[in-house]
């Protein structure tokens, strides 16, 4: 297995250098082709949007609702209005309205951002909610820093990443869902998916009295995020759990590079900042596995203290002490699972309780939104949901259309969170080093992995090839100035090393969906004729 890992790393280094030249000069092309399509009505997939028929649907639901959603977190709240505003009558699912206070989407990437506009959604991501724009990232390691932009010359000035509390996010997608008259909101807990013969009829809930209520529809979508109780009857969930992400808000300090996410490659493993409002600053510490030292007696604030600290930039360390003082620490799981669907007629999941991917490069949102886009544009011809086994078929071609963005996102948290972890390893301390040394090239080196990073090119291929010419890189700098056994050993493992990260993420995403959807024959279902 190790021996085509290898050569399958030398064989397409080889073959990035060649396609280096042609990445080079078609990004600045595809940039501006994004912009056009967005403002044609086609999305970033190249997906042609059916002529709306906004308002024009003539619901057939017994029960009065066409769709039910639960969950009104990101996903759900931001569908409910999507759908709603093209005529669904939507019945909205949530367990708990008040605003949510956690640490978890607080950065949309600018892809998302283009997403949230073609939603009609940019209005929740602006001052009114003290959002931030980001312009990109500052890399750190063993003190030095590079900085990478966004590639965002070619976009109106508007575009941008924007960094917010998620809470007032969500509230604010919520209210937009609920001006609509045909969405109702409720707060319930749905407990169960009503399954006749094989099809999802509904869900069964609880409501804010207690009571056990049904809701019907033809189509129910699941959007109960990343601890989702409903998913296992529709998809082969295998979720991972690589690290957990510890949580404090820095207040008044000013960021070394204003406006821009900061990725310090820590020891044992990355630490972000960005800011989350005018005054406050998001610090998350990546504590890999599953167990953090104890919150509650003083084991995490030593932690912080000991370990964390004396990483943090000096600009950032007294505040950074001062928030661990003030003990407002969080913690969350991060988890990853793969997209591995079993379609179910009347019934599809999205969001985080389909697919998740390691937060470092804060995808998520815009993995969701872009699927969102997708889902509408596939639904927006039908007039009647009824007929859920043609629908399900219909709805196949979702898996597929959806991978250039996902997959791209996804494939990249996952092995940029490996690279940026520390490792007692040598040939994946030099991945390390490689990376951050590439990266602080500039040029191409920096663009195409930050257009990557970022939803604004979601090429699978490109991820691939910028990953080898990092090891292939990093090989190359062990050649100089002359390559002993002991370098060429080194070289090699790290070829192994970067191989075995990526290869195993490509294979849950799916070879044939990620390099080649044009040869799956659900990536060209027409909708069903009624
Ligand atoms: C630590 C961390 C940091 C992250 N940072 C970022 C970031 O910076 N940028 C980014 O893009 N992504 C980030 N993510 C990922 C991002 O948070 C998710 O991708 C996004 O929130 C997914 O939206 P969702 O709607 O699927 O889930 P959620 O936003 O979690 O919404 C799920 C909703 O369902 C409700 N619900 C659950 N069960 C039920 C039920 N049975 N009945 C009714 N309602 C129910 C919940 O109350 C909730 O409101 C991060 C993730 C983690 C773990």
């Amino acid at each position: 297995m190790d021996y085509q890992y290898v050569l399958g790393g030398v064989l397409v280094s080889l073959l990035g250098s060649v396609f280096f030249m042609i990445i080079n000069t078609t990004l600045n092309g595809e940039k501006k082709k994004v912009v056009e399509k967005v403002s044609n009505g086609v999305n970033g997939n190249g997906y042609v949007r059916m002529p709306s028929q906004n308002g024009n649907f003539q619901p057939e639901s017994a029960s009065g609702t066409d769709v039910v959603i639960v969950g009104a977190g990101v996903a759900g709240a931001a569908l409910a209005y999507t759908l709603a505003k093209d005529g669904r009558r939507v019945h909205l699912i949530e367990r708990d309205l008040s605003e949510p206070d956690r640490i978890v989407g607080e950065l949309l990437q600018p892809g998302g951002y283009l997403k949230l506009i073609e939603l009609g959604l940019e209005d929740c991501a602006n001052e009114s909610i003290d959002a931030q724009k980001v312009f990109g990232y500052a890399l750190y390691k063993d003190g030095n820093d590079t900085k990478l932009s966004y590639p965002l010359e070619n976009y109106p000035s508007d575009i941008a990443g924007r960094s917010f509390h998620n809470g007032r996010f969500i509230q604010k997608m919520r209210e937009r869902a609920t001006a609509l008259k045909n969405v109702t909101l409720e707060q319930g807990t749905v407990t169960t998916l009503i399954e006749e013969k094989g099809t999802v009829k509904g869900v069964m809930y609880k409501n804010k009295a207690g009571e056990e209520m049904r809701s019907n529809a033809p189509l129910t979508i699941v959007c109960d995020g990343c601890f989702s109780n409903l998913r296992r009857n529709l998809c082969t969930s295998k979720v991972d759990n690589p690290s957990c992400f510890v949580g404090l808000i820095l207040e008044n300090c000013d960021l070394p590079h204003a406006n821009h996410g900061h990725v310090i490659l820590g020891d044992p493993s990355p630490i972000l900042f960005y800011p989350i409002s005018g005054t406050e600053v998001r610090c998350l510490v990546d504590v890999p596995g599953t167990k953090v030292p104890s919150v509650a007696n003083g084991e995490m604030a030593k932690y912080l203290k000991n370990v964390v600290a004396p990483q943090v930039p000096p600009q950032l360390y007294r505040s950074f002490l001062a928030a661990v003082e003030k003990g407002n620490i969080r913690t969350m799981q991060n988890k990853s699972m793969p997209a591995t669907p079993q379609p179910t007629p009347g019934a599809i999941l999205l969001g985080d309780a389909f697919n998740m991917r390691h937060p470092l490069t804060g995808g998520g949102m815009t993995v969701a939104l872009s699927d969102i886009v997708l889902l509408r544009d596939l639904l927006r011809p039908l007039n009647d949901l009824n007929d859920a086994p043609a629908l399900c078929e219909y709805l196949e071609s979702f898996y597929t259309l959806r991978k250039p963005v996902s997959s791209t996102i996804n494939t990249l948290a996952g092995a940029l969170y490996k690279v940026f972890c520390a490792s007692p390893d040598p040939a994946r301390q030099e991945m390390r080093e490689a990376c951050f040394d590439y990266l602080s090239l500039g040029g191409i080196c920096a663009r195409g992995p930050v257009s990557l990073l970022s939803g604004l090119n979601p090429r699978p291929i490109h991820l691939f090839l910028h990953f080898f010419a990092v090891a292939v890189y990093g090989v190359g700098r062990l050649m100089i100035p002359f390559p002993t056994p002991k370098r060429v050993w080194l070289g090699t493992r790290l070829l192994l090393g970067a191989s075995g990260i990526i290869f195993p993420i490509i294979k849950g995403e799916g070879v044939r969906q990620m390099f080649f959807p044009a040869t799956i024959p659900a990536y060209y279902r027409a909708p069903p004729l009624k």
